[in-house]
Formats: C-alpha cells, sequence, structure tokens
C-alpha cells in the first residue's frame, strides 16, 4: 500500500486555547475551500498541552476533517512527575500523534536518545504514533558524518520497539540547523538522509516495514519548497515550524502536490 503523505504542523509554545480554536477553524475552512482531500494527504496540527481540550472539541464536533496530537509525552506512566503529561492523558483526548526528542527537547531539555526510545515506547503502549525527531546540528553536518550520525539516532530511537509497533511509527528528519533559519535542506540533502533512515528500518526489520513507516523532513519548510522536498521518493511529508502558524501557507503545503516543484 502506498505511504499517505503526512504534513504536520508543529506549533511549538505558540497561541492559547482561543487562539488555537480560531487557527483550526480557519485552516478546516480554507482546506474544505480548496477541496482539500484527506486521502492524499493527512494534515496533522500539534498544539500546546493546554490547547488540546478546546482543539479536540472543536474537530470532533464539527466533523473537521483534521487530526490532532502533542508534543510531547512523559516517559513515566502516572505519579509524582510534577508538570509531566502521560501518553494515556493524551490517548484519552484523542492524540492520534506525538512528537518524541525533537531537537528543541533535545536541547533544552537535556533528553538523549535512551529518553527518546522510552517515550516513543510509552506512546506505542497508548495507540498513539510517535512522531520520532531526529537530525543533526551544524557541525555535524559540516563534518560529512550526518548519515551515520542520524541513522545512529534513529537505532537508538527503536531499541525494544517491534517490528508490528515499528509500522505506526513516523520518523522526521529535522536538521537541526534548518529549524527555524529559513535555510532549507536542499531536496537532494532531504533525499540522502530520509533514505538512510529508511535503510535501518529496513535493516532492524524488513523491507515490508520499511515501505510502510513514513518518513519526514522538517526544517524552514514553507510552500515555495515544499513541492521539490516532496518529490523526493523517501520523503513521505513533512514537520511544519513556523508556517504551520499561517493559514494559507500551511493549507497550500498540505496541497503540495498542485505546487509546481
Ligand atoms: O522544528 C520544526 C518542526 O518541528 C521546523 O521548524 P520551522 O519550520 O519553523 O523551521
Amino acid at each position: 500500500m502506498p505511504r499517505t503523505p503526512l504534513m504536520a504542523g508543529n506549533w511549538k509554545m505558540n497561541l492559547n486555547h482561543v487562539e488555537a480554536v480560531g487557527l483550526v477553524q480557519k485552516l478546516a475552512w480554507t482546506l474544505e475551500d480548496k477541496k482539500y482531500d484527506p486521502a492524499r494527504c493527512e494534515v496533522v496540527v500539534l498544539p500546546p498541552f493546554t490547547d488540546l481540550r478546546s482543539v479536540q472539541t472543536l474537530i470532533d464536533g464539527d466533523r473537521l476533517k483534521l487530526v490532532y496530537g502533542a508534543q510531547d509525552v512523559s516517559a513515566n506512566d502516572a505519579g509524582q512527575y510534577t508538570g509531566e503529561i502521560s501518553a494515556a492523558m493524551l490517548a484519552k483526548l484523542g492524540c492520534r500523534y506525538v512528537t518524541v526528542g525533537h531537537s528543541e527537547r533535545r536541547f533544552y531539555h537535556h533528553e538523549d536518545d535512551a529518553l527518546v526510545n522510552i517515550k516513543a515506547r510509552k506512546a506505542i503502549a497508548a495507540g498513539i504514533a510517535p512522531i520520532i525527531c531526529v537530525g543533526e546540528g551544524r557541525d555535524v553536518r559540516q563534518s560529512g558524518d550526518h548519515v551515520a550520525y542520524v541513522e545512529a539516532q534513529v537505532h537508538a530511537a527503536l531499541a525494544d520497539i517491534t517490528a508490528e509497533q515499528a509500522a505506526s511509527v513516523v520518523i522526521a528528519y529535522e536538521p537541526v540547523w534548518a529549524i527555524g533559519t529559513g535555510e532549507v535542506a536542499s531536496p537532494e540533502n532531504a533525499q540522502e538522509v530520509c533514505s538512510a533512515v529508511r535503510g535501518v528500518v529496513a535493516e532492524l526489520y524488513s523491507d515490508a516495514v520499511a515501505d510502510t513507516v513514513r518518513v519526514l523532513y522538517g526544517g524552514s519548510v514553507k510552500a515555495d519548497n515544499v513541492a521539490a522536498t516532496m518529490a523526493q521518493p523517501d520523503v513521505d511529508g513533512c514537520l511544519v515550524g513556523g508556517s504551520s502558524l499561517k493559514v494559507d501557507e500551511f493549507s497550500a503545503i498540505a496541497r503540495f502536490y498542485d505546487l509546481p516543484a
């Protein structure tokens, strides 16, 4: 079965719950206006935790053709973990996806590969598809070791995840030097690493699993560069930061197949 492209908007720490409702409404209307077809591209929003209940109510109540998820999940199930949100809580709110291991969490919260792996497994156990984020910093890119670096991150993130579980996993390649900088990776650079990511999945599991897993690119994705990136055989979608907060931009990205490559 061909992989359904996935465009996920990572809002990061932007928009309160009232603003979130406004953005989701406008996004849904714009997509409907443009005859958005969920079979051709799955569109996901990843708001802050405090917005999730409002987003759930809106999407469910109005039967909007949008999927939502969260930006992080606790590595623990319940108990004395002040400030944390469990996978079960996210599942109860109807979250279908959660990003784990975003470079901003690795950097600001010192999250390492082992923790990212636990978070991915917690998400899977709760029936939520983890979007596992990997990607090299500028120093690694300049040293030329970026492929091996990302392959090692993927290996570690998938530890103790079975082949059956791995089929639901999404892996997002987000080179740190491209995040929020306007410096998008070239389509060839994105393809090189996304294909290596798929290679690790094939090596760990099978070609069949590697054919199922969606590999996304993230980093300064915009309507004017998304089509060229999406034309690459191993890029199945994008994890979009800044552009996901702009309705016209994000809805154009969701219809990448109508844009010139
Ligand atoms: O970090 C990102 C998505 O998770 C990418 O952010 P930008 O699209 O703003 O570069």
